[in-house]
Parts: C-alpha cells; sequence; structure tokens
C-alpha cells in the first residue's frame, strides 16, 4: 500500500508536485497521465525515492520514504534514460545487479530476458542495441528481481508494435504474480488496457483525486 500525503516539490519558482494525495492498493495497476511536463515523472521519482519532497510524505507499507527507507524496498525502476550500463551485456548488467539484493539468480535473469523478447546469450554490449532493444533490456532489469512495486515512465517508447503487445502480456503477468504498477504513459490504448484505475495530473496536482 502506497499512502502519498501531500506531497509537495518546488524546483526554483516552480512548484512540480502541489500537495497530492493518493492512496494506492496493492496488486493493481495504475496509469498516470497527464500533458509533458505536468509532473508524472516526478511523483515516480518522489515514490522511488529519488527526489526529497518539499513538504508532505510517501508512506509504502507502513515506512516513511527518507525517514524509515531510503527507497521501496522491492522497487523495479524504468525512469526517462534507462540506466541500463552500455557497455556491458544484458545479462552481465543484470548479474551485477543481482549481487547487491541476491534475489535474482542465472536462471531468474535468463528468463527476465526472454521475456522481454531478447537473448540471454547475446554477446553484444547493450550499446550495440536498437533504441527499441534499449527499453527491452530496461523492463528487464525493471522486472527481472520480481519486485513488488515497479514504476515505469514510457515503457514502450520506441518498442515496435509487436513488442508493445508483449509487453502488455509481461506486465498484466506481473500484476497476476501481485506487483502493483505505476505506468505513465502517453498511449491511450496502453492506459486503457492495462490500468485498473487511471490517475491524471495537470501542473503538479491531481486532476479527479483518489483519496
Ligand atoms: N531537473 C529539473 N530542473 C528543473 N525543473 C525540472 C527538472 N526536471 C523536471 N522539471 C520540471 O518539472 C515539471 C514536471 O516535469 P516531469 O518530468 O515530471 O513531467 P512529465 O509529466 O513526466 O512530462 P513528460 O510527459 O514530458 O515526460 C516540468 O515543469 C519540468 O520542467
Amino acid at each position: 500500500m502506497i499512502k502519498i500525503k501531500d506531497a509537495t516539490k518546488n524546483i526554483g519558482k516552480k512548484t512540480v508536485l502541489d500537495h497530492v494525495n493518493l492512496s494506492l492498493e496493492d496488486g493493481k495497476i495504475f496509469g498516470l497521465r497527464g500533458r509533458n511536463g505536468a509532473g508524472k515523472t516526478m511523483l515516480l521519482r518522489a515514490i522511488a525515492g529519488l527526489i526529497r519532497l518539499d513538504s508532505g510524505e510517501i508512506v509504502i507499507d507502513g515506512q516513511e520514504i527518507h525517514k524509515d527507507i531510503d527507497f521501496p524496498k522491492e522497487l523495479g525502476l524504468l525512469i526517462e534514460n534507462n540506466n541500463v550500463l552500455p557497455n556491458f551485456t544484458l545479462k552481465k548488467n543484470l548479474q551485477i545487479l543481482a549481487k547487491i539484493k541476491k534475489v535474482a539468480n542465472d536462471d531468474m535473469i535468463d528468463d527476465a530476458i526472454k521475456r522481454v523478447g531478447l537473448d540471454p546469450n547475446d554477446k553484444r554490449k547493450v550499446r550495440q542495441y536498437s533504441l527499441g532493444m534499449k527499453q527491452r533490456a530496461a523492463i528487464a532489469q525493471a522486472i527481472f528481481e520480481k519486485p513488488a512495486l515497479i514504476l515505469l515512465d514510457e515503457p514502450t517508447n520506441a518498442v515496435d508494435y509487436d513488442g508493445v503487445q508483449e509487453m502488455r502480456v509481461l506486465f498484466e503477468a506481473e500484476k497476476q504474480r501481485g506487483a502493483s504498477i505505476i505506468l505513465a504513459s502517453h498511449n491511450p490504448e496502453d492506459l486503457s488496457i492495462l490500468a485498473d484505475e487511471i490517475i491524471s495530473m495537470s501542473d503538479g496536482r491531481l486532476i479527479n483525486e483518489k483519496q
């Protein structure tokens, strides 16, 4: 359960999150929509613990971000410039990350790579991937440890038509596994097909607030 209470963040003179209040139950897909600059990425960053709020709080399963924990315990993240290391293979990337939390073994890593339609034995470095393949790699990185919470910022950008359908199946399967997903997207179809609930933002504020 994620509880966001009065979350407010200013950058310079601009209020990029403006008293955001939200309660998000577990095991659902929440679609986040809004125009460019509405604050979707900021909200995802705040939930991930990547920015500090000026006021308000974000509490995940009873633990407040930046007070009780630095970031959500079980988090899969795909935000903006995906941070898959370009000079390693995708498998090596995931193996490096797996050493930190020690959740995923090689079988889980291979499985995640196959699920995004890539080849675990591909010897190419990620920098040699196409744009859409890089995006698939970033999705693999977000899901390979079977996290409880998955934050996805425009995950199907640059992914080809068939890939978009495959990723939808994958996100739905992650939900069936029990994960909560917050998905920011400009693709109305992604949102209408996948989202159990839609959260709309404008100018850092929620429209149709759900509390
Ligand atoms: N590093 C930064 N410094 C200053 N302002 C920023 C920074 N990053 C974002 N902003 C501002 O914060 C506001 C919200 O940006 P955000 O990236 O959350 O929008 P968004 O809804 O994700 O947009 P998009 O659909 O274009 O991805 C915008 O006004 C943006 O200009």
